[in-house]
């Protein structure tokens, strides 16, 4: 059994007295890639952004139960959300470059957690572009604006700029679907090779997607965790009746 990167137990969340999650509890492991899958409004993204308490800027919110990394639950009112969003980067579903170089883009978390060393911010740049594959394409023009960037470049680079503060758990929010085929498959391989070093959460609704990312995957419908586990087996031998009627497209 792998270590436990994410706990959630029994998260409750609703939005204007409507449940959203219910008696969510699943242990998503360390520096592996979870999928989270499920029919369009079963919950998915709410989750996802629980973990980093981007739910926080939903009006009428209500969360319960824990969700601990490290043994703290960030759920609790104290917890410092610019040290948890340190911890804890996220890539949304369209890339969303700021309005400013491509370095630029990559220094800015480090410079807003202090750090100030010209030469540290000029490796961080280079460490980060390198990790996900975009140094080589870009190094001779970082001072360009990043909205010069095809969409799957931005996309990477929104990849370098949340691993630029040294996240440990990354949360990918269909972080593919605004992008051509082969830069998906980009942003894909950029996962699968940064996967042994964080702890990965990737919300889809393409199965083949999901298939071929996946470590651990958690199933979710209405709210429920309906089955998690081990992919090859979710993905194989689905215990539940839900889970396979979903992965047969029965409904999706
Ligand atoms: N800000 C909000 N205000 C009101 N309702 C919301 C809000 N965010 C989410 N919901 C509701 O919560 C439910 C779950 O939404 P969520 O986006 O988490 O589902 P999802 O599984 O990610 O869906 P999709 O695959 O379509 O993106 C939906 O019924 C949605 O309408």
């Amino acid at each position: 059994m792998s270590e436990t990167g994410i706990s959630v137990k029994n998260l409750n969340v609703s939005i204007d007295n409507r449940e959203i999650l219910k008696n969510i509890s699943t242990e998503i492991p360390k520096n592996q890639i979870t999928v989270i899958i499920g029919p369009s409004g079963c919950g998915k993204s709410t989750l996802l952004r629980s973990i980093n308490r981007m739910t926080d800027l939903v009006e009428n919110v209500k969360t319960e139960g824990e969700i601990l990394i490290n043994g703290n639950n960030v759920l609790d009112p104290a917890t410092n959300l610019s040290d948890l969003r340190k911890n804890v980067g996220m890539i949304a579903q369209a890339p969303n470059p700021l309005p400013m170089s491509i370095y630029d883009n990559v220094v800015y978390g480090p410079k807003i957690h202090g750090m100030r060393d010209p030469a540290i911010l000029d490796e961080k740049v280079e460490l980060s572009l390198k990790r996900v594959g975009l140094w080589d394409e870009v190094h001779d023009r970082l001072k360009d604006p990043a909205s010069a960037l095809s969409l799957g470049q931005q996309q990477r680079l929104c990849l370098a700029r949340a691993l630029a503060v040294g996240p440990k758990i990354l949360l990918c929010d269909e972080t593919t679907s605004a992008l051509d085929p082969l830069s998906a498959k980009h942003i894909e391989d950029e996962l699968i090779s940064l996967r042994n070093d964080y702890t990965i959460v990737f919300v889809t609704h393409i199965l083949r997607q999901a298939k071929r990312l996946a470590d651990y995957a958690v199933f979710l419908y209405l709210g429920e965790v309906v089955e998690c586990g081990p992919a090859h087996e979710v993905f194989t031998s689905p215990k539940d009746p839900r889970t396979k009627a979903y992965l047969e497209g029965v409904f999706g």
